[in-house]
């Protein structure tokens, strides 16, 4: 099995950019607005580090909009290659998304919650590029749509692994001392850590060698 790629995480500024990139980064996660989550940062400041991040990386916009339109002009407001829908989208948006943002990669994210979440993956896989598998909790109040630090049952993201065709990262909890055992278990294509490479908020360099350091050893 090939390493995985690495995704880094609410990153907030060019600099820790240039830092995740540096540290071995394939992708950089860009946090927008979000009912809950230690990662969000302004539209402004997403599209001016878009725009400073090399072109073989991806850009992943996060988002809570569940909308297309919503969600198509977030997207030409951020410039970003890949757009991370972090809450259920209808069918129908996936294919407006599809039809009005030629050219950007759709992943959807499916919160692992048991084996309901298998079919989720199956149904939504034939319409976006990838699937990314988080823990939040979308039956809150106030929904939890990623950055939980948590992990979940990576045995239903193996089953989830097994049962699709696209590629499929995993997120939720991932750090530098639970990354080796959660590349075993799921084989994923990638990998996204956002809570698990910072120290009070901010990206943690040692954290990160630490982290390529054990992908590199699983
Ligand atoms: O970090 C956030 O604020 C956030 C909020 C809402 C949706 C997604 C968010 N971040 C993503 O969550 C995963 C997992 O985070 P963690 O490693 O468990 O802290 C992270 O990789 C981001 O993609």
């Amino acid at each position: 099995m090939p390493a995985p790629r690495v995704k880094i995480c609410c990153i907030s500024s060019p600099e820790e950019a240039e830092l995740a990139l540096a540290c071995g980064a394939s992708a950089l996660g860009l946090v927008s607005a979000m009912p809950s989550g230690p990662g969000v940062i302004d539209e402004v400041l997403i599209a001016e580090i878009t725009a400073r991040v090399p072109p073989p990386v991806a850009t992943f916009l996060l988002t809570s909009q569940t909308e297309a339109d919503a969600i198509i002009d977030q997207q030409r407001r951020c410039g970003t290659s890949v757009v991370q829908l972090c809450d259920y989208v209808e069918p129908a948006v996936h294919v407006l998304l599809r039809r009005e943002l030629p050219g950007i990669r759709l992943v959807q994210v499916i919160h692992v919650t048991g084996l309901e979440s298998v079919e989720l993956a199956r149904e939504v896989e034939p319409r976006v590029d990838a699937l990314l598998l988080d823990s939040g909790n979308t039956t809150l109040t106030v929904k939890e749509l990623g950055g939980t630090g948590r992990t979940h049952d990576w045995a239903t993201s193996r089953q989830i692994r097994e049962a699709v065709n696209v590629p499929l990262f995993l997120a939720g909890g991932l750090s530098p001392t639970n990354v080796a055992e959660a590349v075993r278990a799921v084989e994923p294509f990638g990998l996204d850590i956002c809570s698990g490479v910072r120290t009070d908020g901010k990206l943690d360099k040692v954290k990160l060698v630490a982290l390529f350091s054990a992908v590199a050893a699983a």
